[in-house]
């Protein structure tokens, strides 16, 4: 039994259109695959069910093996010349008389299907032409002598229009890439008239890119642009440039802020899978991404999108080849007393703690750097002290991963330090290595043997094994055992006095792919997810504060970026490693980790952080002192840019109802009691501020009747933050004194809103207002 096509049509209902379909030159099932949507009504396809159905049935033979399948070019003639196929009935009531006249037709000679033409589909000239498929043998088309519409040309014709659009450069047909595997469910047609193909579908899903491949007429070559991209896209700054036009910039820069890409390779599972390998990296420098996209007239074109970066390393590249060129310049710095920070970034199952922890067979960055640092120490015969510390960040939460993930908090002391309250710091004492080390047969880790890189590795796993055990995990539709979490390993190099003389963190972050991507996303993972993402976006904040010269970094945004601020001022010194997975499927996140990287090099290129530091350097001695200045100062951007917008963490309305117009409160923040309490003392404050106090809104928090006033805002963030000014007792003056005026003073005092408003806050605001003026009025 064989595949017709008849059986196709009647698959989804558009049997009577076959005879349309044969009198314009579509006689076959392989006929099918490449028609685009200017052909539709041509074919009679008009109203947009008909459409949708013809363009599902497009889609599925496009996926099928036809050859494969024994699919025999003189099937569907016989078809069509009345031939009745094996196996299969093809009377249809639907069909009407236009079937009788094919299926009758006894002479085999196509004369049915002249008559057809001749008779049912009499039309215009212009209209009556055939569709030509001119890579068949066949003569079956010679016996039809109607003007040709050449439909194979749709490549040609989407180049040229994109030429014509100047969104993309056209390129030569250099990259042949595997078309994407054919996702085809068995539920893509109800009817199943092609039941007895279907035990053979998944041969055929895993044959279609050789047969596609060899098969010319199957399959053109695919097109292939260079992706051009807009000013909009970045930020307004320049797109990747090529090392040879910023290397005096990078020279300038002297990398402090180094990104590299590091590409895994393709996973057994995705082997199996037959994912197409979609990442190239030419040279050290420059990755590319080639992203299969679809055109609106169904046909395959290849996106090319090409980034350079500090370092690219290829799926070849081992750890240690990735910890010389990016962490090891780090730990010299930290050696001589610097902060320095080292990310690794990506999509969930890039290899981010691959990069990191490694196994014991193959360390990764932690194990390679703290080696390197007993190295020094010993040879140096230093006497500071390595302390390790290791915690998460979940869910806006510190948890340490050294003390049975004990609650921990993030605070600020007056001089605008941060300080990890309860953290567990533990001193890494690796007698044994420093004893083989100082015996003399450790000098540095390039000449350490792989066994000395593992002895030094089972020290730091005593330390890291119980925290990595700890850290969240769950289960992504990548990686089942995905980090959801922020795992910071922090190095302390600690002089007899226990002073810090050297800091490094390492930073794991949790997969930056969006939430949706769980394979389960319930309502902890949404959270999770949202969580990650709004950390990561608090991070490329922070960085383009510093890169447009803010005069306020956003550090308390999230945890992470409270927690490293370190990272972002002073002598610091930052390494990004951003993870990227080659599969196909993958080629969005991928893309979004390169964008996202990218943004990272070009900013540094554009000596925005240079250029901080410098000024920094002007008016404060110390990165402290830098920090006060940026995060208090009045400074305004020297590029005139506006700043940051931060996400909106609670939504606050200007009015509050059609007859309650509102006043922005002055300077002077003011707090007011949802019950206040008649005492002498409220009275006489209310008295002494009837006159100053406007209340913008009412919030249902507590009770609280608070004021849009920012100056307020971060008054009380420095408190929750634990930060005391000298202003506090004036402050809680005010509060107090506010918050016990009556109602009927606030009223008096102009405004037209109500404590009373207070206690009915959880209803709608309109409601709300009406419910204040009733009880009053
Ligand atoms: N460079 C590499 N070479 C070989 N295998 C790798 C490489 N990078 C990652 N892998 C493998 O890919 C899988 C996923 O890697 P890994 O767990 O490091 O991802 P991840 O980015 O940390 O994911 P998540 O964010 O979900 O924790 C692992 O099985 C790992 O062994």
């Amino acid at each position: 039994m064989t595949l017709c096509l008849y059986e196709c049509l009647r698959a989804v209902g558009l049997q009577h259109h076959y005879a349309r379909f044969t009198s314009v030159g579509v006689c076959r099932t392989a006929h099918i695959s490449v028609l685009t949507m200017e052909d539709y009504p041509l074919l009679g396809i008009h109203t947009m069910e008909d459409r949708t159905r013809l363009f599902q049935l497009v889609q599925f033979v496009k996926t099928l093996d036809l050859e494969g399948l024994g699919y025999d070019d003189d099937d569907d003639y016989h078809y069509s010349h009345g031939g009745r196929v094996e196996g299969s009935t093809i009377v249809d009531s639907s069909f009407c008389h236009d079937s009788d006249s094919i299926f009758n037709d006894e002479d085999g000679n196509g004369a049915a299907v002249n008559n057809i033409i001749a008779s049912t589909f009499a039309r215009p000239s212009h209209v009556r032409r055939r569709l030509d498929f001119s890579n068949e043998t066949s003569d079956h088309h010679q016996r039809l002598s109607h003007p040709v519409v050449h439909v194979n040309m749709r490549y040609a014709r989407y180049e040229e229009s994109i030429r014509k659009k100047g969104s993309a450069t056209s390129v030569q047909h250099q990259y042949r890439p595997k078309p994407k595997p054919a996702n085809v469910t068995s539920n893509t047609f109800n009817h199943k008239p092609l039941g007895h193909k279907d035990r053979k579908r998944t041969t055929r899903k895993k044959t279609l890119y050789t047969e596609m491949d060899t098969d010319g007429c199957m399959c053109k070559p695919t097109p292939v642009y260079e992706a051009k991209r807009t000013a909009g896209y970045n930020y307004g700054l320049p797109m990747s440039t090529p090392p040879a036009q910023c290397k005096q910039a990078r020279q300038a820069e002297e990398q402090r802020i180094k990104v590299c890409v590091r590409k895994r390779p393709l996973t057994c599972t995705e082997s199996r899978q037959r994912e197409a390998d979609v990442v190239t990296t030419p040279g050290g420098e420059c990755v590319i991404v080639h992203e299969v996209k679809e055109a609106v007239d169904l046909s395959q074109y290849i996106l090319q999108h090409k980034f350079y970066f500090d370092q690219v390393f290829g799926e070849k590249s081992s750890n240690e080849e990735v910890y010389h060129q990016t962490a090891y310049p780090l730990v010299q710095h930290m050696l001589k007393g610097g902060k320095v920070t080292c990310f690794a970034y990506g999509q969930t199952g890039a290899g981010k703690t691959h990069t990191m922890l490694g196994s014991p067979a193959i360390p990764g960055l932690y194990a390679l750097a703290v080696q390197d640092i007993f190295a020094h120490l010993s040879a140096t015969h230093s006497y500071q002290l390595v302390f390790v510390s290791f915690f998460e960040i979940y869910c806006g939460q510190l948890y340490d991963l050294l003390d049975h993930r004990k609650r921990l908090f993030a605070r600020e002391d007056g001089q605008k330090v941060v300080h990890i309250s309860g953290l567990r710091d533990v001193r890494v004492d690796s007698v044994s290595s420093l004893l083989e080390v100082k015996q003399g047969r450790r000098t540095n880790s390039s000449t350490s043997t792989p066994n000395k890189v593992f002895e030094v590795w089972s020290v730091m796993t005593q330390v890291i094994s119980q925290g990595t055990a700890e850290r969240t995990q769950g289960m992504s539709g990548v990686n089942p055992l995905s980090s959801r979490s922020h795992a910071l390993l922090q190095i302390q190099l600690r002089d007899s006095n226990q002073q810090i003389a050297g800091r490094m963190w390492f930073v794991d972050l949790a997969g930056s792919e969006r939430a949706s991507d769980a394979k389960e996303p319930d309502r902890q993972s949404r959270m999770e997810g949202a969580e990650i993402n709004q950390s990561l976006l608090a991070l490329k904040e922070c960085i383009r504060s510093l890169d447009q010269e803010q005069s306020h970094t956003p550090f308390r945004q999230s945890k992470l970026t409270q927690v490293l601020k370190d990272s972002f001022v002073g002598d610091s010194m930052t390494c990004m490693i951003a993870n990227i997975s080659p599969g196909h499927t993958a080629t969005e996140h991928t893309l979004n980790t390169l964008r996202y990287a990218d943004r990272v090099k070009e900013l540094k290129r554009q000596g925005g952080l240079r250029g901080r530091r410098r000024n920094r350097g002007k008016t404060a001695a110390s990165p402290n002192q830098n920090l006060f200045s940026s995060t208090t100062g009045s400074t305004v951007s020297s590029r005139g840019k506006s700043p940051p917008k931060k996400p909106k963490l609670t939504r606050q309305s200007d009015s509050f109802g059609p007859t309650t117009p509102t006043t922005r409160s002055p300077v002077r923040s003011a707090f007011l009691c949802s019950t206040p309490k008649n005492t002498k003392c409220g009275e006489e404050a209310n008295a002494r501020r009837r006159g100053e106090i406007r209340l913008e809104h009412i919030s249902p928090v507590r009770g609280w009747l608070r004021t849009g006033d920012k100056r307020h805002q971060r008054n009380e963030a420095d408190e929750l933050g634990g930060g005391r000014t000298g202003n506090d007792s004036l402050k809680t003056m005010e509060r107090q004194s506010v918050s016990q005026q009556s109602p009927r003073a606030v009223l008096e005092s102009g405004h037209q809103q109500s404590p009373r408003a207070v206690l009915v806050s959880g209803q709608p605001k309109d409601k709300r207002v009406w419910k204040v003026f009733l009880k009053i009025f």
